[in-house]
């Protein structure tokens, strides 16, 4: 099974060290110093209660080199994949698989969703239809990243907390790519568990990071503060009862409440969110995946996103400001 890592900076790379320590057939796209590192001296995974390995890993900036796999895994953020898709393609053969690791509403949202929205494209986080029409929904198998990691210096991948990757097919199907690619992580000493409702998973991780991304990019408030202090906990409240109010007309259950899942935001502690680390080192900011697309699944839906719309033009502000949007 050929695998290669389009991304592989913290999750990817995470990703990428666990399967080739366990001898997986594992090429990787990256650039800049990062890929530079890890050509010279290979991948170096630090991991508590672990000593650090250095691995040796097929890396290059171009997937010309690495040519077409069984399985993709994209792991960008989610406003550096359209510009990718073209320099992608050499990785794709008529069987390939798209790994779909990317945080927020995927482009290929509506692929195989039924009901009257099956097969919208979505604007805010697809314009122009590059990546439905660049790859194709029917490669996709949809992936839910719940890892924490960093890359702490060019070629070295902080692993955080967390080991699994939810997978689940647009049409909920356990299909045996899916089914192969799940034994392939988990012989990595990774969970990756086939969902029948992949689209469930991808709201409940989309909720916290609806609200308290960009509440953190906007006062600088780790976690456990801003989900704690009543007001900002009030702010991100409203937002994702909006958030639920569409996903449950687009037939989401959600097993537990607001109130349980700003609490599990508070109990992850000091932490700045990615979006308030991407502000302070001057990096785009994934605010289109995760705060606009929940907007345009509003209107799609004619679900009012009063407080969604307001935070996410005091972001995008920020943003702009920052001269990162
Ligand atoms: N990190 C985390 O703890 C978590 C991340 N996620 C999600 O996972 C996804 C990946 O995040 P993360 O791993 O943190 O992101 P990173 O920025 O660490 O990794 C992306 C890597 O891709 C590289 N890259 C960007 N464009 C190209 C290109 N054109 N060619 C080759 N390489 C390129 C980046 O290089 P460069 O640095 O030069 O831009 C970087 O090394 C995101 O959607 C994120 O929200 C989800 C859960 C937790
Ligand atoms: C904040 C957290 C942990 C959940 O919203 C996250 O996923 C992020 O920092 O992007």
């Amino acid at each position: 099974m050929k695998i290669c890592i389009f991304g592989a900076g913290a999750i990817g790379g995470y990703m990428a060290a666990k399967l080739v320590q366990a001898g997986a057939d594992v090429s990787i796209v990256a650039r800049g110093p990062h890929l530079a590192a890890m050509q010279d001296k290979g991948l170096t995974l630090i991991e508590e209660g672990h000593d650090p390995v250095t691995l040796p890993v097929r890396a290059s900036a171009n997937a010309a080199d690495l040519g077409p796999q069984d399985y993709v895994i994209l792991t960008l953020k989610a406003h550096s994949v359209p510009p990718v898709v073209g320099a992608m393609q050499p990785l794709f053969g008529p069987a390939t698989t798209l790994v779909h690791g990317v945080n927020g509403v995927p482009w290929w949202y509506f692929h195989k969703h039924g009901g009257p929205l099956d097969g919208t494209r979505l604007a805010s986080v697809d314009p122009g239809d590059v990546q439905w029409n660049g790859f194709g929904p029917d490669r996709v198998l949809g992936c839910v990243v719940y890892p924490a990691a960093e890359v702490s210096e060019p070629g070295t991948i902080h692993h955080i907390e967390g080991n699994r990757f939810s997978l689940g097919e647009p049409d909920g199907s356990k299909s045996d790519r899916a089914t192969a690619l799940s034994q392939a992580l988990q012989a990595a000493g990774l969970k990756a568990p086939v969902r029948p409702r992949l689209r469930d998973e991808i709201w409940i991780k989309l909720w916290g990071n609806l609200s308290f991304n960009p509440i953190s990019a906007l006062t600088h408030a780790t976690l456990d503060v801003l989900c704690t202090d009543p007001g900002t906990r009030d702010v991100a409240r409203h937002m994702m009862i909006e958030a639920q109010t569409i996903a449950e007309k687009l037939g989401i259950t959600f097993p537990i409440d607001v109130e349980r899942r700003i609490d599990g935001g508070a109990a992850v502690g000091a932490h700045r969110t990615s979006m308030l680390q991407d502000l302070t080192a001057n990096r785009p900011m994934e605010i289109d995946a995760l705060v606009r697309a929940v907007q345009e699944l509003g209107s799609l839906t004619d679900t009012p996103t009063p407080t969604v719309d307001t935070v996410l033009a005091l972001v995008t502000l920020r943003a702009r400001v920052a001269g990162l949007y």
